[in-house]
């Protein structure tokens, strides 16, 4: 089996956690993608959702498999969203946005009463670091804030290079929004609410791919099965 088919067993059983009439979170990835496909199928049998995506790749991925959208201003409370990570450890803490959808998959996250995050095995890791962190920035003052960033990092016990991603073309990359991303190689990051705290305080960043306290459960794919992990302090909301 692949990381390809392992991505594919969590996205099924992300299926799971679906219930009719619900209204749902699209993430954004290649894994996302898969559980994109398997809801268009079941929509296409008769299940009702209404689906706010998290970027324009899962907008026309969701808009061609005739599954019914909205925007977060039409539903401001979402049930479920399902979405991917580029790591995920013990305590269900991520790094996400290697994808550059990390703002939008971030507001739509905290938008949901219950998150869950499907992955294969390769993402779990002991320490989050590994995958560099991205940043989403205004583009106004990269330099600046750049500068800004290693300071603050370096303040909360990382450093490491902080590179502005490239799109195709090799001009600065695009987000959805129209700002750029910077990718920090930190390394192990021992503390990720410090860092993510002292990220928050640079003007010029937008939001970081750190999403801590915000995934309610985790299904690993891998060669050993699949697990399913719940975040212990989860505030999701059974009643609602
Ligand atoms: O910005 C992208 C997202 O955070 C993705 O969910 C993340 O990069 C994982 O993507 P993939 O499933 O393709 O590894």
């Amino acid at each position: 089996m692949s990381s390809d088919d392992w991505k594919r067993q969590a996205a099924e059983q992300a299926l799971s956690f679906v219930e009719d009439g619900m209204k749902l979170g699209l993430g954004t990835g290649s894994t996302a993608a898969k559980f994109v496909d398997l809801l268009g199928a079941k929509v296409k049998s008769g299940l009702k959702v209404v689906c706010v995506p998290t970027s324009e790749a899962t907008r026309a991925q969701a808009a061609a498999l005739g599954i019914p959208l909205g925007t977060l201003d039409q539903h401001p409370a979402l049930d479920l969203t399902v979405d991917g990570a580029d790591e995920i450890d013990e305590e269900l803490r991520l790094i996400k946005g290697g994808g550059g959808a990390l703002l939008r998959e971030k507001i739509v996250a905290v938008a949901s009463n219950r998150v869950v995050i499907i992955a294969d095995s390769s993402k779990r890791v002991d320490v989050l670091g590994r995958f560099p962190l991205p940043l989403e920035v205004v583009p106004f003052g990269l330099a600046a804030t750049q500068r800004l960033i290693f300071q603050m990092a370096a303040d909360s016990g990382c450093d490491g290079e902080i590179k502005l991603r490239a799109g195709a073309d090799g001009t600065p990359y695009l987000t959805d929004n129209g700002n750029h991303i910077f990718d920090c190689s930190f390394g192990t990051i021992d503390d990720p609410e410090a860092l993510d705290d002292a990220l928050k305080l640079v003007p010029g960043v937008v939001e970081s791919g750190l999403f801590l306290g915000i995934a309610d459960v985790g299904i690993i794919a891998g060669p050993m099965g699949v697990e399913v992990l719940s975040a212990v302090d989860s505030d999701f909301d059974e009643e609602s």
